[in-house]
């Protein structure tokens, strides 16, 4: 078994004659619980499918728990964002084909039990269903897989709060209790950041923050102060604005910040958003192993 979910060496994808990703280089470590983030349009759903093996590549190189996308398609559940189901088969067929299509690995228990949490009748037919049901069928079919790596584009974005937090709970679970390496592209980020320890942030088909979640909050530091701003000019500012109480800049440190400065540690929202507002902030990869190293900027 690999310690590499995902590997991605100068991915590019493109439409037609539209980049949807380029230059993409990171690693996922595998058994990491993993936020895809960013705008939209950036290419989430793009690389979600490239992992998946749907769509192929249009340069550099992509492995998946060490094999080719393709190849590791039996190891792979991929619940993508329309969350595709035969709209004609009940919930307990979409189960039996669940059942079929993953002989040796099917979960039968589980994924009963993730449809009957929700008292879904099993007689009922999919196309009866509200996007929200599906989405909970859609996932109790990735979950039943047991499969090493979950890709989940959007999950929860059609749930209920308590279903959020009810199968957010019993993704972790199994995610904890199995190993599962899990990829989760959502734009709630108060969510994520609950549930993720890593995370990938792209944004216009680039690469902007890869690494540990803590390791890449520790990086930044949330500056306040009267200025000027060139006092911070040996860090890297991601962003800088006019405040209240003078100026309050969001800045990669490299070494102590001055004084006249009062800092504190960003929450991953803030330090999200800014980056998402400053898509030209120069990007972070860091290396995850051992304590987390710069490897590219
Ligand atoms: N099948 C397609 N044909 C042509 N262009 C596409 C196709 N799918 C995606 N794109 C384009 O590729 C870019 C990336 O799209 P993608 O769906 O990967 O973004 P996303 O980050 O998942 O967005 P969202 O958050 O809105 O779901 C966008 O500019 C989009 O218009």
């Amino acid at each position: 078994m690999t310690d590499t979910a995902i590997e991605a060496v100068a991915l590019g994808k493109r439409y037609g004659r539209r980049d949807a990703l380029g230059e993409c280089t990171f690693r996922l470590p595998a058994g990491r619980v993993c936020a895809l983030v960013g705008p939209n349009g950036a290419g989430k759903s793009t690389l979600l499918g490239l992992a998946a093996g749907l769509l192929r590549p249009g340069s550099g190189h992509l492995t998946v728990l060490g094999t080719e996308p393709a190849a590791a398609r039996p190891r792979v559940a991929y619940v993508a964002q329309d969350k595709p189901l035969y709209p004609q088969l009940t919930v307990a067929e979409t189960l039996r084909l669940g059942a079929e299509l993953n002989p040796g690995r099917w979960d039968a228990g589980l994924a009963g039990r993730v449809v009957r949490d929700a008292g879904l009748d099993t007689g009922a037919r999919i196309r009866s269903l509200s996007g929200g049901q599906r989405t909970r069928v859609a996932l109790a079919l990735a979950l039943g897989k047991r499969a090493e790596l979950l890709l989940l584009d959007e999950p929860m974005a059609d749930l209920d709060p308590l279903a959020r937090h009810q199968l957010m709970g019993t993704l972790l679970a199994q995610a904890a209790e199995h190993g599962t390496t899990v990829v989760m592209s959502s734009h709630i980020v108060s969510e994520l950041a609950e549930v993720c320890d890593h995370l990938l942030l792209v944004a216009g088909g680039r690469v902007r923050l890869c690494g540990d979640i803590e390791e890449i909050v520790a990086a930044h530091t949330l500056a306040t102060g009267r200025g000027p701003l060139a006092e911070l000019a040996p860090h890297t500012v991601v962003e800088s604005r006019a405040t209240g109480r003078g100026l309050s800049a969001l800045i990669r440190h490299s070494g102590p910040v001055g004084p006249r400065w009062d800092t504190e540690e960003p929450s991953l929202e803030e330090l999200l958003l800014a980056h998402l507002r400053n898509p030209d902030a120069p990007a972070l990869t860091l290396a995850d192993a051992p304590a987390g190293r710069e490897v590219a900027a």
